[in-house]
């Protein structure tokens, strides 16, 4: 399928700072991706190139088969600020029409689209006297305006309340089950495991991986833990047959390497009888972010 996003080898410098270098991406209709970074790692700035708003130094982009910037790619290309700012005194649909009308959009289409992202309710109030989860579902409504193929989304949930998150990313997997490319960045990584279809982390400019969670899983060959609760008399029989096991907060802790998973569940299993339960704990995204943003020396 041919890519809404092709990124390659694509630099940018700020005087001494590089703040990309050789980043090469892609990203399909219908996806949606998460682009995590410690803070300075670069996401801004590649949102920035992508969207036209600054030159890159090196490298090729196609947005929408366009470069970016211009007016077939921007046509195609939807943005939101991580904190998008709107007039206080408008309304919502006041707000959404003005913006429609700029788009030489049928302004008819004003009232359903704040429905769309649930603020038909509070179309007539003004943006003055809306939370923060409110505001952002007005920036998620002006970024649909003329159906964009790419969506490109700082942060877009940083500042929301759980249930308005959800609804979120339930909003973005209709536009994406609909076809439309999304990239958005985030420091809340137990949220995009779950949501997205795919990670990139940048780290000190640099994309250090990129995958699906379980091929940077896989990839990063962290180990895994296990937890065993022993029946009661037999905790010390489980120990002397686990010799790297631990004691701790009333269980046994055993850890090892990928590589080493399949052995220990069989030493396990020999136990039969002597084990009242086992959780094997799989290394968290934390623990992967880590991995790989420390690998790069941040
Ligand atoms: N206009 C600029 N002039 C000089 N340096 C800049 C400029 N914009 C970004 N930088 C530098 O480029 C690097 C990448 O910054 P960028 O804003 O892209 O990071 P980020 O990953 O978006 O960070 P955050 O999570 O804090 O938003 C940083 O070292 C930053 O200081």
């Amino acid at each position: 399928m041919t890519s809404t996003l092709t990124i390659s080898h694509l630099t940018k410098a700020f005087g001494g700072v590089k703040a990309l270098s050789d980043v090469s991406l892609s990203v399909a209709p219908g996806e949606r991706v998460a682009l995590l970074g410690h803070n300075g790692a670069g996401k801004s700035t590649l949102m920035k190139v992508i969207l036209g708003l600054i030159a890159a130094d090196g490298g090729e982009i196609s947005v929408c088969g366009a470069a970016p910037g211009n007016a077939q790619a921007r046509a195609h290309v939807a943005y939101l600020p991580e904190n998008a700012a709107f007039h206080s005194a408008l309304t919502g649909l006041e707000q959404i029409t003005y913006y429609m009308r700029l788009r030489n959009e049928d302004i008819s289409g004003a009232l359903p689209l704040l429905d769309r992202v649930g603020l038909a309710h509070a179309a007539n109030r003004r943006i003055g006297t809306y939370s923060k989860g409110m505001r952002q579902r007005v920036g998620l409504a002006q970024a649909l305006i003329g159906h964009p193929s790419l969506l490109v989304l700082d942060e877009p949930t940083s500042g929301l309340d759980p249930v308005s998150r959800r609804d979120f990313y339930e909003l973005l997997d209709g536009l994406a089950a609909d076809g439309a490319a999304i990239l958005l960045s985030s420091h809340a990584l137990t949220e995009v495991e779950a949501r997205t279809d795919r990670l990139l982390i940048l780290s000190g400019g640099r994309l250090v991986a990129k995958g699906t969670l379980p091929e940077l899983r896989r990839e990063a060959a962290l180990p895994v833990s296990m937890q065993i609760h022993a029946h009661e008399t037999h905790e010390a029989e489980i120990m002397a047959a686990l010799p790297a096991a631990v004691r701790m907060n009333n269980a046994i802790h055993l850890t090892c390497g990928q590589d080493e998973k399949l052995t220990t569940l069989a030493q396990i299993s020999a136990l039969q009888g002597k084990v009242a339960d086992l959780d094997v704990i799989p290394p968290s995204l934390e623990d992967i972010y880590s991995h790989f943003s420390r690998r790069d020396g941040q």
